[in-house]
């Protein structure tokens, strides 16, 4: 059974509808995420979990108990929930020990102790429980925010936006340790962000959120390779769209080449059997497209971005059409240079042409 179920669940704030019919699920030890442009509605699915708001349709289980309907709500302190907020929200007058061990209930303050300081040496701050919240770095906050939060040992953790107050390689350093505490400690959790590098650090399984709907949850892995809607691709990702032909059930002729899919072209035109010129828009990634001097196709290099390992050129077909290429620095080519390339696709991946 899921630790969280949603089913079905919307909401609105007066008349703007939020969140619409959105279901997903979660396996205990296992971490989610939502991710989507700011106003999809991503910290009103965190409100809905935690009982802040109630849905005015559909459901919300927690280890397969209703916690949330139209017609039920159980109180927020009574679901087993920990909270971890993108402004820390320590108390400044505690100590780091005493703000961990806020919302314990422990039989005996020596339980207590024990539980605090089995809390900073998982947090990675054995010794620092007398400081005090300004004594700290932000990304040390942050940390003694989750050590907090998971003390009561919650059924379920909810994170919302928790890195967004951090300098880049610090949010990406603290998110990798915040998704190893997370597997330590077993606990569930589920991760709201805008930041797909982030949502792919820390998380098992995302859902990409579009005007309050759930446009695909899945793997980082599947939302990457097999987006299952133009949204999903466009969002995810880099990328272009590059008209085709289907050929036969299974291949795409574009202009760089024939397109092999080990699973049949989806067309969206009904075709019995598809092959007969039918037009769509295929999904070109910049690591799909290799940079090959022995390629008889040649490209225009018309920007390049400098990455340190890899340059991000950006190509301009004979036709006029752009593709990108994620090609090793040390190919360095100038601007309307011609180099050569060919395609490299593991996963097709085509929808019907916008112009249709
Ligand atoms: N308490 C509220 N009352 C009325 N409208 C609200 C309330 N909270 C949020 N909204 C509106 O609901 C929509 C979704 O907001 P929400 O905060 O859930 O989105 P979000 O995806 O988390 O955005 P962000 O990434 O900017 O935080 C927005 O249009 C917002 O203005």
């Amino acid at each position: 059974m899921p630790l969280l179920q949603i089913e079905n669940v919307s909401h609105a704030y007066g008349r703007q509808s939020v969140v619409e019919d959105l279901s997903i699920s979660l396996e205990e030890g296992e971490i989610g995420c939502l991710l989507g442009a700011s106003g999809c509605g991503k910290t009103t699915v965190l409100r809905l979990i935690a009982g802040f708001e109630r849905p005015s349709a559909g459901t919300i289980r927690l280890h397969g108990e209703t916690v949330a309907s139209p017609a039920a709500l159980t109180p927020p302190e009574k679901r087993h929930i920990g909270m971890v907020f993108q402004d820390y929200a320590l108390f400044p007058h505690l100590s780091v020990g005493d703000n961990i061990a806020f919302g314990l209930k422990e039989n005996s303050a020596l339980a207590g102790r024990q539980r605090v300081e089995e809390l900073l040496g998982i947090v990675g701050l054995a010794g620092h429980g007398g400081k005090f919240p300004h004594e700290l770095s932000g990304g040390q906050q942050q940390r003694v925010a989750l050590a907090r939060a998971l003390a009561p040992r919650p059924w379920l953790l909810l994170l919302d936006e928790p890195f967004s107050n951090l300098d880049v390689e610090l949010r990406e350093r603290l998110s990798l340790e915040v998704r190893d505490i997370i597997k330590q400690t077993g606990t569930t959790a589920i991760l709201v962000t805008h930041d797909q590098h982030e949502a792919f650090a820390v998380a098992d399984v995302v859902g990409i959120m579009n005007r309050g709907r759930i446009e695909q949850w899945d793997t980082p892995y599947d939302l990457y390779h097999r987006p299952a809607t133009r949204y999903v691709a466009d969002f995810v990702g880099q990328g272009v769209f590059v008209p085709g032909e289907v050929v036969s059930r299974n291949a795409i002729q574009v202009e760089l080449g024939r397109l092999d899919s080990n699973v049949p072209v989806d067309c969206g035109a009904d075709c019995i059997s598809c092959g007969r010129g039918c037009r769509l828009d295929v999904l070109l990634r910049p690591d799909d497209v290799i940079h090959d001097d022995n390629s008889d196709i040649v490209a225009e290099v018309e920007k390049k971005t400098f990455r340190g390992a890899e340059f991000m050129y950006t190509l301009k077909l004979a036709s006029g059409a752009r593709v990108l290429s994620l090609v090793p620095s040390h190919h360095n080519h100038a601007i309307g240079e011609k180099i050569g390339i060919r395609l490299d696709v593991d996963h097709v991946v085509a929808f019907t042409a916008a112009s249709q």
